[in-house]
């Protein structure tokens, strides 16, 4: 029998306090069980966490948009390193970006990652399927059969390109129908973002870097959510990061119009003020934009315009960051941070409740991904995929510190609320005590 761990004192959702026994997988039992603590084979995990304030309990969080860069870059990323990073940011389950090396756009290189990531165990990995071939852009890619693989792709997107032809868009969208995929769009005009560096505005004019307008994704949004509507499919708006995308979204909800949009917690934390310094780990697609942009994000999240917060983990090479700002590749890393963002800006803000936050961390990404073991109520007989935060702590984020295999993070130095220290697959620790703890050969974690 596998082992039992009993959470004491904890508060699910940020709700009352009570204690939470995992047992085979799933949540046993909720209540007062301070008699099973005495049990053989059950593990007591303390809730109490910094200042006595007690720690909260929510779903696994399920990331929507990480580039695992296997196969292909693995000196930047590896499966298994980036579900480590991602165990301990307090996930549960991951969807690998495409724009891999090759690309992920066959049955055979998706089932490849699938299984990278159930051997690594230190979460689900479920791989994104490429819309066309090659991410050319030009003819769609095995779609149908992505989907009947064992990876079971249901999110489709050439992430890193836009797919700007309306007609290839068009038939992707009428495609995915047929097993209920979403196509997650990276909205970027490609001809009005030529030699783009950051965010077209003043500070791109002061700082003479070629800039990255606003209108450029609100264009494609603009016309996606028509396309979906037209088509009557499912939309995903990858990496939202204007104020205008967030009212086209709004607007187009507000029609009926099937489309769900995520911000990234670069999008709800920093500005391109940021570029000023021209330290290219803040150079990043699409690019951090103004204040404005910054508070309507903010807004979007809280009013349910926008449905997820996404990290966008993006690992790079040293030299492919530690050079000139134009020769720089676009991206920062995220997984490891993502928790203590949101918590900063929307829920220490009074925006978010934890509720929200296991809505917009877990809940909403596991839906849109049609994942159905992943973003479950926190209940008897639920899949123990869960997370286990000490909100009152405090860390300074040291880029070497970090799991992830790259060092692109734009956060390093600074100091963030809330620490995970416990995440749990299938009742099983992947993290305990805030330290990552490997599975042995037979699935199981001491
Ligand atoms: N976000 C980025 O700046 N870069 C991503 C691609 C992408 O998400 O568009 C990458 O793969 O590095
Ligand atoms: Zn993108
Ligand atoms: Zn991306």
């Amino acid at each position: 029998m596998s082992t039992r761990y009993l959470l004491r004192g904890v508060s699910p959702l940020g709700g009352a306090v009570t204690d939470v026994l995992l047992a085979d997988g799933v949540v046993a039992q909720v209540g007062d069980l301070e008699a099973a603590a005495a049990d053989e084979g059950t593990v007591v995990v303390d809730g109490t966490g910094t200042d006595g304030v007690p720690m909260v309990l929510l779903p696994g969080l399920v990331d929507l948009h990480t580039h695992l860069r296997e196969p292909g870059r693995e000196d930047t990323e590896t499966v298994a390193s980036g579900t480590r990073a991602a165990a301990l940011g307090g996930f549960t389950a991951v969807h690998a970006m495409a724009n891999t090396t090759p690309v992920q756009d066959t049955a055979g290189v998706v089932e490849q990652v699938w299984r990278l990531g159930r051997d690594a165990r230190w979460c689900d990995v479920h791989p994104v399927g490429a819309v066309t071939v090659g991410l050319a852009g030009e003819r769609l890619a095995e779609l149908g059969a992505m989907a009947d693989s064992a990876a079971r792709v249901r999110v489709f997107s050439d992430d890193g390109r836009c797919v700007d032809d309306p007609v290839v868009m068009r038939r992707a969208l009428e495609y995915v129908k047929a097993f209920d995929g979403v196509v997650a769009q990276h909205a970027q005009e490609p001809r009005l973002t030529e030699g783009a560096q950051m965010h077209e505005g003043v500070v791109s004019a002061e700082l003479g870097l070629t800039g990255w307008p606003a209108v450029a994704e609100e264009a494609v949004v603009a016309r996606d959510v028509l396309l979906a509507e037209h088509v009557g499919s499912r939309l995903h708006v990858c990496h939202l990061s204007t104020a205008g995308s967030v009212e086209i979204v709004r607007w187009a909800k507000s029609r009926g119009i099937d489309v769900t949009a995520e911000v990234t917690p670069h999008h709800l934390l920093l500005t391109d003020e940021n570029a000023r310094g021209y330290d290219p780990v803040f150079k990043v697609n699409p690019p951090l934009r103004t204040q404005a942009d910054v508070d309507a994000v903010r807004a979007g999240l809280a009013d349910g315009t926008i449905d997820v917060v996404a990290t966008d983990h993006a690992p790079h090479a040293r030299e492919d960051k530690d050079c000139e700002w134009a020769a720089a590749l676009p991206g920062m890393t995220g997984l490891e941070t993502v928790l203590s963002v949101v918590q900063e800006t929307m829920v220490d803000t009074g925006r978010l409740t934890w509720a929200d936050v296991a809505r917009v961390l877990s809940e909403a990404p596991a839906r849109i991904g049609r994942v159905p073991d992943q973003g479950r109520p926190v209940a008897v007989g639920e899949p123990a995929n869960l997370v286990l935060v000490d909100p009152a702590a405090r860390r300074v984020v040291v880029a070497a510190e970090q799991v992830t295999a790259s060092a692109n993070t734009p956060l390093a130095g600074r100091t963030l609320p809330g620490r995970v220290v416990a995440t749990f697959l299938r009742g099983q620790p992947t993290v305990l005590d805030g330290a990552p703890v490997a599975a042995t050969a037979d699935g199981h974690r001491a």
